[in-house]
């Protein structure tokens, strides 16, 4: 840090398992990776490739071994995992994650009807060729699944190897977790909350709103993902309890420091 404050939350290093902030990279050029990683990098846990952004990006390699010498790891989108399996790509789904030494690979369903025991194969035989983080929620907004069922969900597929599990919402914030008008579904949250551990959860997490409900509710080390570039520093000052949102959180629950 630049200089002292007291009663700051106290923030574990990198590579952390807690407090864990997951960026969405959906196109950024080299020159804006390079500048993301000198700004951000220090807050910046893990990179996502939106979606299937990855299949039209260029100088792929080049992004990668960027995010790769900066300590920074990266996986593809969930998306992409899905435009494979609907083609019965599996197997080169696998093979790509070998060309790109990929340390990472996301699991979802939002876009497809997947059978679970099948998702939960595929996140056992990935999971022993890299980290496997599955995602549960659908990306269709009538789509409303049950909080026992997301509980459901998500242990199982914890227990078939994936190291942590995400809340799906998109990057606008508006479906899984959220309502259409970017509310969350707090019932649903703190339901799951009852019976999965605030650790092996991502809560994806686009809106400023977002993000401070759950600082407030779990605390400065929730881990929270579909963190815009240019909003991972404001991101890291709530999580401090250094903008106006969270200012008074921290400071009157000392705590929670
Ligand atoms: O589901 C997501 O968070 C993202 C982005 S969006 O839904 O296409 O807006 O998809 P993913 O495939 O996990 O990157």
């Amino acid at each position: 840090m630049n200089y002292e404050l007291k009663d700051i939350p106290e923030r574990p290093a990198k590579p952390r398992d807690v407090g864990f902030t997951m960026a969405m990279d959906k196109g950024l050029s080299l020159r804006e990776v390079e500048d993301f990683i000198d700004s951000s990098g220090e807050y910046t846990d893990i990179v996502k490739l939106g979606w299937a952004t990855s299949y039209v990006t260029s100088n792929l390699k080049d992004k990668l071994a960027l995010y790769k010498e900066a300590g920074i790891p990266t996986y593809f989108g969930g998306t992409l995992f899905e435009a494979f399996i609907i083609r019965d790509q599996f197997e080169d789904y696998r093979k790509l994650l070998d060309k790109y030494d990929m340390p990472f690979a996301e699991v979802s369903d939002g876009s497809i009807e997947l059978p679970h025991d099948l998702k939960c194969e595929y996140i056992s035989k990935l999971s022993e060729q890299v980290t496997v983080l599955s995602e549960v929620g659908s990306k269709d907004a009538e789509k409303i699944i049950p909080p026992y069922q997301w509980i459901d969900l998500m242990q199982t597929e914890l227990d078939a190897g994936a190291w942590k599990v995400i809340g799906e919402s998109r990057e606008a914030g508006n479906v899984g977790l959220f309502r259409a008008s970017g509310e969350v579904r707090s019932g649903l949250v703190q339901e799951i909350l009852t019976k999965i551990p605030f650790e092996k959860i991502i809560w994806e997490a686009p809106q400023k709103a977002q993000q401070v409900y759950f600082i407030k509710l779990v605390g400065a080390n929730v881990n929270l993902g579909n963190i815009a570039p240019n909003e991972i520093i404001p991101l890291e000052t709530i999580r401090l309890g250094l903008r106006g949102d969270t200012f008074h959180h921290f400071l009157n629950n000392k705590d929670l420091l």
